[in-house]
C-alpha cells in the first residue's frame, strides 16, 4: 500500500528548474533512498514534501491527506517528521530535556515554555522520553548538556526526538553525513532496528554503503528529473545512472 504519492511536481528558482515533472511513489513500511549528484534537486524535493518549499505545480499525498499548501508543522501534526542534515536540537538543555519537548508536544497537542517545572510530576512523560534514549543508545548522557554531544550523538538525538512523535513516515536528509565510518555503521545498525517498528522511510544520501545496507527501492534523480527507479541491485549496475552520478564510473 501507497503511503506517499507526489505526482507532477515542478519547482522553479528564477531561470532554473530544480525538479521537472516529479512524480515519486512510497510503499508503506519501505526504506526508499533518492540519490543523485550534486545539484540534482534532491533537498529541494525533500523541502517540497515537507511544505518548507511549495511546488509550482503538482501534488503530495500522504495517504488521503493533501500536503500541498500544508505549513511544516501541520505535516508534523499529521505524522511526517525529518531529520535534517544539520541538527536542529536545543544545545543548552539536557538530552532527557531535548526529548520531552517534543514528546509533550505530541500528547499535548502544545509545549508549555515553563514545562520542566512540572515536570517532576508528569512520569509517563519523563518515562517515554527516556525510552526513546534507550533506543538510540543516549539513555545514559540524559542529563548531559546535549550542545557538547559529537556530531553523530546529535543526529542520534535529533532522531529520538522525531521518533517521540510516533511518526509513520520519517524524512532523512543524509543521516550519515560527516560521520565516521563506525558511527556511520551505528546509524545504520539503528535505523533497521526502528524499520521493525514499521516506520516507512525515505533517506537522501551519499553514502552509498548506506543505501545500499538500508534502502528497498532507489530513485534516481539528475538535474531535476527521476532518470531510474528500482532495487539497489538494479540501481548499482544502471548505466545511465553510473553515468550521470559518478560520471561513468562504478557504484
Ligand atoms: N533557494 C534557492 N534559490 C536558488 N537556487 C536554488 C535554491 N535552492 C536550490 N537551488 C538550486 O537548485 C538546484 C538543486 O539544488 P538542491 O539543493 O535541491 O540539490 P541537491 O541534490 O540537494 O544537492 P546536494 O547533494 O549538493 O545537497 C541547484 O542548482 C541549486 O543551486
Amino acid at each position: 500500500m501507497e503511503i506517499l504519492r507526489v505526482e507532477g511536481v515542478n519547482k522553479s528558482f528564477g531561470g532554473l528548474r530544480a525538479l521537472n515533472n516529479v512524480n515519486f511513489s512510497v510503499e508503506q513500511g519501505t526504506v526508499h533512498a533518492i540519490i543523485g549528484p550534486n545539484g540534482a534537486g534532491k533537498s529541494t524535493f525533500l523541502n517540497c514534501m515537507i511544505g518548507r518549499l511549495i511546488p509550482d505545480t503538482g501534488t503530495v499525498k500522504f495517504g488521503d491527506i493533501s500536503l500541498t499548501g500544508m505549513k511544516p508543522y501541520e505535516i508534523n501534526q499529521v505524522g511526517v517528521s525529518r531529520v535534517f542534515q544539520t541538527p536542529e536540537i536545543f544545545a543548552e538543555l539536557t538530552l532527557l530535556e531535548n526529548v520531552i519537548i517534543p514528546t509533550m508536544a505530541k500528547r499535548d497537542g502544545q509545549f508549555s515554555l515553563r514545562p520542566f517545572k512540572r515536570l517532576d510530576r508528569d512520569a509517563e512523560i519523563q518515562d517515554k522520553a527516556l525510552h526513546m534514549l534507550e533506543d538510540v543508545g543516549l539513555a545514559e548522557k540524559k542529563d548531559v548538556i546535549s550542545g557538547s554531544l559529537s556530531r553523530g550523538d546529535k543526529r542520534r538525538l535529533e532522531l529520538a526526538m522525531c521518533l517521540s512523535q510516533d511518526p509513520k513516515l520519517l524524512l532523512l536528509d543524509e543521516p550519515t553525513a560527516g560521520m565516521s565510518r563506525a558511527d556511520t555503521n551505528n546509524t545504520i545498525d539503528l535505523l533497521k532496528r526502528i524499520a521493525g517498528r514499521g516506520i516507512t522511510k525515505v533517506v537522501i544520501e551519499h553514502d552509498m554503503h548506506v543505501v545500499f545496507s538500508l534502502a528497498d527501492k532507489v530513485t534516481v534523480l539528475a538535474q531535476g528529473t527521476i532518470i531510474a527507479e528500482g532495487k539497489p541491485e538494479e540501481i548499482k549496475g544502471d548505466p545511465r545512472v553510473q553515468e550521470a552520478y559518478l560520471g561513468g564510473a562504478h557504484l
